[in-house]
């Protein structure tokens, strides 16, 4: 738990819902169910997940942590499915240097897909939303980390609703709203949850900081080590909609404070070029999604109300001039 100072305050899991567009999820798998996934993956991301590599004027960067996809819609036995689905739910892997593993679901995670989807249905009955995709994430300490960032939404489409399922150590989920630059942080420990709803990747950032390990909730079976895995939705119709940067290379969708745009990814080996572009279509369509979705929570969704989160407005960088931003309940 994070020390309170002045600029910090716990709030609820049940508050986080009036702060933020998110909703935190306490033990949404089953424990056996949440310790042997666990177990399957401290083992697969040792063998078969990778770091990827970004380029900044002309450097070359690896992401601090191992990442792999994994195809819920591929069966057992399209292995081979794989690699070709790859461009599609994974755009601009065929530019990584490395490229992003992509793994087949076992049904552990499978089970645990289905456990999400059902959680999401229990605050959304209205949603059509279900995974098809989950990206792992492996953080071994406190120097792995994913800096602030909102997800690229080529293969998800505008306003989509992201999932994390955090196992093993309990590291601090970020939330950061680009307006003001208020900060939410959330503990996540084993078996939690964070839906990010389709406000998120619009308004706000997230990222997963660096820490030290001495601050750092080890598990007993993993360690310092987190896995997270972030349930998606392809849209594979938007697929057709794929713009290619000046540089040749397939452009990110983004959004920022509601605008969509098109930008050079900065994934792969080579700089970037510049591109940047408004995005017409997507804009669109984010606005026929926000007549259709309405942003509520149903009461009756499980969750312990005396789960403290830190809601942190300058990430607890005290001393130094912290921006501060007002989240008003
Ligand atoms: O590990 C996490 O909880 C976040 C990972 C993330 O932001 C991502 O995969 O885009
Ligand atoms: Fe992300």
């Amino acid at each position: 738990m994070l020390r309170q100072t002045g600029c910090e305050r716990a709030v609820s899991d049940e508050e986080l819902t009036k702060l933020a567009p998110a909703h935190v999820l306490r033990r949404v798998l089953p424990s056996q169910l949440a310790t042997d996934l666990l177990k399957e993956l401290l083992h697969e991301s040792k063998e078969m997940w990778r770091s990827s590599s970004w380029v900044v004027r002309g450097k070359e960067h690896m992401t601090p942590r191992t990442t792999a996809m994994y195809d819920l819609s591929l069966e057992a036995g399209q292995g081979e499915a794989t690699k070709a689905s790859t461009q599609q739910t994974n755009p601009g892997a065929e530019e990584l240097h490395r490229p992003r593993a992509s793994c087949m679901p076992s049904e552990l995670l499978r089970q645990a897909a289905r456990c999400i989807h059902a959680a999401v249905k229990q605050h959304r009955p209205e949603s059509t939303w279900s995974p098809t995709l989950a990206l792992g994430n492996r953080y071994d300490d406190g120097r792995a980390c994913v800096g602030w960032h909102s997800d690229f939404l080529n293969s998800l489409g505008p306003r989509p609703i992201i999932v994390g399922l955090s196992l093993g150590a309990c590291r601090r989920f970020s939330l950061r709203r680009t307006s003001d630059h208020s900060v939410v942080a959330i503990p996540m420990p084993h078996n939690t949850v964070v839906i990010m709803w389709d406000d998120c990747q619009e308004e706000w950032e997230h990222s997963v900081p660096r820490q030290a390990d001495s601050s750092i909730g080890k598990h007993p079976v993993a360690g310092l080590v987190r896995i997270s895995l972030t349930f998606r939705m392809a849209r594979p119709e938007l697929a057709e909609k794929q713009k290619l940067c000046s540089c040749g290379r397939p452009s990110v969708l983004k959004s920022k404070g509601g605008r969509y745009y098109l930008a050079c990814s900065p994934m792969g080996t080579s700089s970037q070029c510049g591109f940047w572009e408004h995005c017409p279509w997507a804009q669109a369509e984010a606005e026929r999604l926000r007549t259709l979705q309405r942003w509520e929570a149903s009461p009756e969704v499980a969750r312990s109300a005396s789960c403290a989160i830190v809601c942190l407005t300058c990430e607890g960088r005290r001393g130094r001039k912290a921006r501060h931003g007002k989240i008003r309940l």
